[in-house]
């Protein structure tokens, strides 16, 4: 080796040195920590992903190929929470199992504002001094202000009444209110839709924006009345634009790198303010018999009026309230309606999925009609592993939380308070290791891998011990065929389940700051999906590729992954 180093390669050898030295240093120092990890019962932080780079630390990878990299991280520290440094600030991720039950089961201590104002701030718009008051209220979310902060004005404790709000106002008769309104403004929208008036077939370019559209006026008119869009006619297309460059805005570019992106959040942003400012002249906040209404077309649901309320009393400037509220009205829309979508292309590839599903929905309708008995049609078995099996695959939400006391534990592990922890339901719904697969086939592969769709995943059938979410230890299926499809009468003597999934079938989150809009979801996809059914004939025109089709990986992990490209379909309505 001596021979090689000549006086002229010298330099370059010492160059070398100095570039992979620091390097090499950096590698061994952030990996030196992580011995014994596996072993022993010491509470100790959870280990570091080591990196090369100082400073930057983990940020490339985790940046621009987060799902691959948390992927391989996952499973090569087995499951374990880990540290990682991403954008010069640490972080911890939490995976499925005992680790993100037990994050849940620590509620009290937790709050979400690292992550809310990083979205706020970045993806919204919050202006700054609004993420200010926002982050000023530190009298937590429960009812009893927290620890030092006994003395908090009630009125002004933002978190608390925003959380009572949103689990009572999403839920109970008020959600009822909700739900109906949006039954009644997308099954006008199916009767009254002028393209499909003659029977004839129609040709639509793209199945899902054509869902899309009108599952997201229905629920947009269901929360804000017909008011907002009266006010502003072009905001559905400015929202979906929004969306489409929402990826971009969370990687905190400044304004003069992507002109456009900020430009069209402010197209959208600013039907909001138009919508708040309408609401600021026309409705007193003394005006307690409107504010006790379920719902009115001028200033829509009672959710968006009590959060008027509260928006203006605890002192958020119109700017910062219209961004507050441009995010409730992505969360509505932007996770719950590409779960839609993928809902019913899935049954749409099958036809033989798709006559069990028509089956078993038919009773819940009212002969000739788009009526239906909402009851009856959200508890079928098969459409409810559907949606269940749909959010395992397609949700990609992220979870955040911090700790609010110092040295947080929880199994072994000890957390730093203000780091912010994430986690998310994606790779818990692919963990291969804990899913029923199905039957293993002569040549060793898996009948139903994780990241496939398989409609009846969740789905327990009395007569067969392997059916059902859960990986068994011994798989021997009793299928009514060697083919392993599924007649409707067994459909009908089946149960769907999501006990035991906890921990790894999560996509609305947990614990004390779970998804307060899941029951209206589950309502809104179901009910979409079998009106769509109910009124239209769909015929996908390349069966195939449609089968095909692949998640927008952009999206990961913001929410529902929508789906990447264009699915051409003939639609006709059904002569009732
Ligand atoms: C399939 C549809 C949906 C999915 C997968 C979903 C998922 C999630 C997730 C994972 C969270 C974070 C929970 C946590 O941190 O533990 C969340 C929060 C939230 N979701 Fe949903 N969501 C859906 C539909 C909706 C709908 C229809 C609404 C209606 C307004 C909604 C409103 C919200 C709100 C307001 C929050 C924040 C709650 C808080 O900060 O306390 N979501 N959602």
């Amino acid at each position: 080796m001596a021979a090689y180093l000549t006086s002229e390669s010298l330099p370059y050898a010492n160059i070398l040195a100095l570039v992979v030295l620091p390097l090499l240093v950096t590698y061994a120092v952030t990996a030196v920590g992580n011995w014994g990890y596996r072993n022993g019962d010491a509470s100790r932080e959870p280990p570091r992903v080591p990196y090369w780079i100082p400073v930057l630390g983990n940020t490339f990878g985790f940046a621009y190929n987060t799902e691959k990299f948390l992927a391989s991280v996952i499973s090569k520290f087995q499951k374990v929470p880990l540290r990682i440094f991403v954008g010069a600030e640490q972080m911890y991720y939490i995976p499925q199992g005992k680790p993100i039950l037990e994050l849940f089961k620590a509620s009290r201590h937790l709050t979400t504002h690292s992550l809310n104002v990083m979205t706020l701030r970045d993806a919204f718009g919050v202006p700054i001094p609004d993420v200010k008051l926002y982050i000023g209220d530190k009298s937590g979310v429960t009812a009893k202000p927290a620890a030092g902060f006994e003395d908090a004005d009630p009125a002004h404790r933002f978190h608390f009444i925003e959380h009572r709000d949103l689990q009572t106002l999403l839920s109970g008769s008020s959600l009822n209110v909700m739900t109906n309104n949006f039954i009644r403004l997308y099954t006008k929208s199916i009767e009254t839709d002028a393209r499909f008036a003659t029977g004839d077939w129609v040709e639509i370019d793209n199945l899902y924006t054509w869902m899309r559209d009108d599952i997201a006026y229905a629920a947009l008119e269901s929360f804000c009345g017909e008011k907002f869009l009266e006010l502003s006619p072009t905001f559905m297309e400015d929202f979906w634009a929004f969306d489409h460059i929402l990826p971009k805005l969370f990687k905190r570019l400044p304004r003069w790198l992507i002109p456009s992106c900020y430009e069209t959040r402010d197209k959208a942003f600013a039907s909001v303010l138009r919508f708040h400012n309408y609401m600021r002249e026309n409705l007193l906040m003394t005006d307690e018999e409107t504010l006790a209404k379920e719902w009115t077309p001028e200033f829509g649901s009672r959710l968006i009026t009590a959060r008027q309320k509260l928006l203006q009393t605890t002192g958020f400037s119109p700017e910062g309230a219209a961004a507050l509220d441009l995010g409730l009205i992505w969360a509505l829309n932007a996770n719950a309606i590409p779960a839609a979508l993928w809902m019913l292309l899935n049954i749409l590839v099958d036809p033989d999925l798709k006559d069990r599903v028509i089956t078993e929905m038919g009773p819940a309708f009212q002969e000739g009609s788009l009526s239906f008995d909402l009851e009856k049609l959200c508890s079928g078995p098969l459409l409810t592993s559907i949606y269940c099996e749909t959010l395992r695959l397609r949700v990609a939400a992220p979870v955040g939380r911090t700790s609010t006391i110092p040295d947080l534990k929880f199994g072994r592990w000890q957390f730093k308070e203000d780091v912010c922890m994430l986690s998310t339901s994606w790779y818990g719904g692919r963990d291969p290791d804990f899913w029923n697969t199905g039957r293993t086939l002569p040549d060793g592969s898996v009948e139903h891998p994780v990241d496939t769709f398989w409609a009846e995943r969740f789905l327990r059938y009395s007569d067969d011990p392997a059916s059902g979410p859960v990986r068994k230890p011994v798989v021997n299926p009793t299928h009514s065929s060697d083919t392993g499809k599924r007649t409707v009468d067994e459909d009908r003597k089946a149960r769907a389940v999501t006990d035991g999934t906890h921990g790894y079938w999560y996509p609305y989150g947990g614990g004390y700051n779970m998804c307060p809009g899941r029951h209206f979801a589950k309502q809104e996809l179901m009910v979409s999906v079998a009106l769509v059914l109910r009124a239209y004939e769909i015929e996908i025109v390349d069966l195939e590729s449609a089968a095909r089709v692949k998640p927008n990986m952009e999206y990961f992990p913001f929410g529902t992954i929508p789906p990447k490209g264009k699915i051409a379909t003939r639609i006709r309505r059904r002569k009732l």
